[in-house]
């Protein structure tokens, strides 16, 4: 079996009297495309903010490479770094392309300009979006600016070895793209995880069919704090799991009860 990298035992996590996570343990392990789905509300984003250390759980551990992670991502830095493409792709509308995908190495960082100008610029080609840098977000389509989060999530510090992004967390990135651009960026995630080195290992939060079945290759289901099923993605549709039955066919009737 595959190394484990990332390990959730038993994390529990409620936002006043709601218990959004109840207890799930969870692995990723080196190389592996993990897909996180379930209903709206049911945690996913919560489980990839845990994971990459800007929340904390009320209870369990989160272990990095076998070490117990002790707070928040500024508290510290893990021996594995983690790089997350948020939801919304979270630019800053009145800086540059450059500016947001080098955004914290020129905020922390003593690289000169011209240094980290050509590191974001390697990103950007990485993401299929050369000649870009000095545009603002507001001329870009939605896929483009998903892209720029993507360069930005997978831009490293060369002056702390540490830095290298080494898993990816994807929360939701196509959602909202029509069926070509979301293919555009499903194939850039498998593009990520193919260049030698860096990004090999990656979780995805998707509500989008193709995403789940393009880019995973390990499915864990969440619904009421658990986690209810996994299984590879072939096993997806051939499962008689009540719940993935319910979820795969988008059937109102089922285990699972429709909100509204
Ligand atoms: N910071 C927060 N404060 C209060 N409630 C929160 C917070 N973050 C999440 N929640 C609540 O926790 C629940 C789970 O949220 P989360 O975003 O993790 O779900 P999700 O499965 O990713 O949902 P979706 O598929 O709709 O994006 C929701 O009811 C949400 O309103």
């Amino acid at each position: 079996m595959s190394k484990v990298i990332i390990e959730l035992k038993g994390i529990s996590k409620s936002f006043g009297n709601k218990k959004v996570l109840d207890n799930v343990d969870l692995q990723i392990c080196r190389g592996e495309a993990l897909g996180i789905i379930g209903p709206s509300g049911t945690g996913k984003s919560t489980i990839l903010r845990i994971i990459a250390g800007l929340m904390e759980p009320d209870s369990g551990e989160v272990y990095i490479e076998g070490v117990k992670r002790e707070g928040l991502i500024e508290d510290r830095i893990d021996g594995v770094s983690i790089g997350m493409v948020f939801q919304q792709a979270a630019l800053f509308d009145s800086l540059t392309v450059e500016e947001n995908v080098g955004f914290l190495l020129y905020q922390n960082s003593k690289l000169p300009r011209s240094c980290i100008r050509k590191l974001v610029n390697e990103k950007l080609d990485m993401v299929g979006l050369s000649g870009t840098g000095d545009l603002y977000p507001s001329v870009l389509s939605g896929g483009m600016r998903k892209r720029v989060s993507f360069a930005r999530a997978i831009m490293s510090n060369p002056d702390n070895p540490k830095q290298g992004t080494e898993v990816l967390l994807y929360d939701e990135p196509t959602a909202g793209l029509d069926p070509i651009a979301s293919t555009v960026i499903e194939d850039l995630i498998c593009h990520l995880q193919s260049i030698q080195g860096a990004w090999g290992s990656y979780a995805i939060v998707t509500h989008q069919d193709s995403t789940i079945r393009r880019t995973t290759d390990r499915i864990v289901f969440l619904h009421q704090g658990k986690l209810q099923w996994q299984g590879r993605i072939s096993e997806i549709d051939n499962t008689d799991h009540p719940l993935i039955r319910q979820f795969m066919s988008g059937n109102l009737s089922g285990p699972i009860q429709v909100a509204g």
